[in-house]
């Protein structure tokens, strides 16, 4: 059995007129943020974390940002496909964790919605996704509410 660790990290800048996506969740926000998909901060993390425990590349790669067939792309979707193709790959997730960088909103309260909605996604049962919300205590472009960031880490196992 060999095990494979992945780390992905993305950013997206808000912009007005368009839903806050985040994990899968549509979070009460007055602005949303800017991208070629729904702009899913999180959930891009979690896939390149997977992409990059399962050699796949990355998202971009996947899922080329300039491809018409992305636009306003549900990014739930990508990562259900991304798990597809880990596991033609010869993988499993055993486990992944997320942690979202955002002065607002607040998203404690969308925690087990997302890392349910995520889970789904994935195939996986809701316990082996973990998510973590931290404001950047007002520093930075996180601070001064210009964008949201995310990481994320998962482990794969090939049997
Ligand atoms: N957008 C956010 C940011 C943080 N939280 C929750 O608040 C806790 C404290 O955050 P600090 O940045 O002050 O350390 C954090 O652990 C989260 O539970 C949140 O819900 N939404
Ligand atoms: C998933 C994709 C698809 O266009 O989403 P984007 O909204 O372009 O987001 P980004 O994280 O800049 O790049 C990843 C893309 O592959």
């Amino acid at each position: 059995m060999a095990l494979s660790i992945g780390h992905g990290y993305d950013v997206h800048a808000f912009c007005e007129g368009r839903p806050l996506v985040l994990g899968g969740v549509v979070v009460p926000c007055d602005r949303g943020l800017a991208g070629h998909s729904d702009a899913d901060v999180v959930t891009h993390a979690l896939m390149d974390a997977v992409c990059g425990a399962c050699r796949l590349g990355d998202i971009g790669r996947l899922f080329p940002d300039d491809d018409p067939a992305y636009a306003g792309a549900d990014s739930l979707v990508l990562l259900s496909r991304v798990m597809g193709f880990a596991r033609e790959a010869g993988y499993e997730l055993l486990d992944c964790d997320c942690t979202v960088a955002a002065q607002a909103p607040r998203l404690a309260p969308h925690r087990d919605a997302m890392r349910s909605a995520m889970a789904r996604a994935m195939g996986c049962d809701v316990s082996r996704v973990g998510l973590k919300a931290t404001t950047t205590e007002r520093l930075g472009f996180v601070g001064r509410e210009e964008g949201i960031e995310a990481w994320a880490v998962c482990l794969m196992e090939r049997p």
